[in-house]
């Protein structure tokens, strides 16, 4: 096969952030994608649907000409988010989702819930209100380790939230572990997940083994093979309950390369390249299209895209960084390595 047509995607997990990040990265994301779900972790994060409808406004401002992109707006859950805010979310037809970052898991998630139970009338006007919960899965307890801290969630917090709210909306965002994959497809049919390139093609050796890869960080961590490979027989076993969400996530090239490298694997400009070589290795991508084009959309209850991309089979070699405003860099995943893929329009 030299050439793939699928319907066009979508990115069910995207981070775009605010101001000379947004300018250098959006344009990435459209050229791929039909739509994406857009983290609210800014600074100050993205707590109110007013904030959500001038966020929205700024990305739409910042794409190039004759983009055709659609921005799904989120909300950032907190410990004081009120149930009338779920409501307001809904009704503005813009905000498609709200996002649970537990305090402290992640970059950015310091004004994120602290404790889960608290919310629980937002919770239940949230599932009332029939959009998901995005979910961080990760505890941050200091004697969890933090290759478990995923694994720990399901027990300690998943199960329980959906015991408490059977019908909530649920997506386990960016899973890395067997254990999640189980899960997810275990629950019903109101629990699913998303899935990365870099936890689908890599595990914690590359990161790891004859050199430390800051590009490879991120969260939840890159975890050991046997669940990479479980990611990638969930993905390519015909389950709708996964779908694409590359979870890209720009940081400046000095803010990973550092003492205290910040987390997050920037892979906006080959993402669904880099999922066509997953599912090729796998012999499974007659199954490519439902993950990145249709399975997201069933799931939020919005029609699939009508448009159509063509992946051809071409050697083409990622630039070792992006320039951006100020003279800064972004390092993208497998930065200047040659992929066998190439999305054309
Ligand atoms: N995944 C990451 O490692 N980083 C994300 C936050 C997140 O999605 O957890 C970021 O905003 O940089
Ligand atoms: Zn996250
Ligand atoms: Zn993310």
């Amino acid at each position: 096969m030299d050439a793939i047509t699928l319907t066009r995607p979508d990115d069910w997990h995207l981070h775009l952030r605010d101001d000379a990040v947004l300018d250098a990265t959006v344009a990435y994301s459209a050229a791929q994608m039909g739509r994406a779900i857009i983290m609210p972790n800014l600074k100050p994060p993205v707590t109110t649907t007013e904030q959500a409808v001038a966020y929205r406004e700024r990305i739409l401002a910042a794409l190039p000409e004759g983009a055709d992109f659609d921005p799904l707006m989120t909300l950032y859950l907190t410990d004081t988010t009120p149930s009338e805010e779920i409501e307001r979310a809904r009704q503005s037809g813009v905000v498609k989702a709200v996002k649970l970052y537990p305090a402290g898991a992640t970059t950015n998630s310091a004004s994120g819930v602290t404790d889960l139970a608290g919310c629980d009338a937002t919770i239940a006007a949230l599932a009332e209100s029939g959009m998901p919960l995005l979910v961080h899965g990760e505890v941050t307890d200091a004697d969890v380790d933090i290759f478990d801290r995923e694994a720990v969630f399901l027990e300690r917090v998943l199960a329980p939230l959906l015991k408490r709210h059977p019908s909530l909306k649920v997506v386990c965002e960016h899973i890395t572990t067997a254990q999640t994959a189980d899960f997810v497809l275990g629950a019903g049919d109101n629990v699913a997940a998303t899935v990365t390139p870099q936890h689908l093609l890599l595990n914690r050796n590359d990161m790891l083994v004859g050199g430390i890869r800051p590009h490879y960080y991120c969260l939840p961590i890159l975890k050991r093979e046997r669940h990479r490979q479980a990611l990638v027989n969930a993905v390519t076993s015909g389950s709708t309950k996964f779908f694409l969400g590359t979870d890209s996530a720009p940081h400046a090239q000095g803010d990973k390369e550092s003492a205290c490298g910040c987390a997050g694997v920037f892979s906006a400009p080959a993402a669904v390249e880099l999922y066509a070589t997953v599912f090729e290795q796998a012999g499974a991508l007659d199954k490519l299209e439902a993950f990145t084009s249709h399975n997201g959309a069933d799931f939020y209850g919005l029609a699939r895209n009508t448009g159509k991309v063509t992946l051809e089979r071409r050697d083409w070699q990622l630039p070792e960084s992006y320039a951006y405003a100020g003279g800064h860099r972004i390092v993208p995943m497998k930065a200047g390595e040659t992929l066998n893929w190439k999305l054309v329009r």
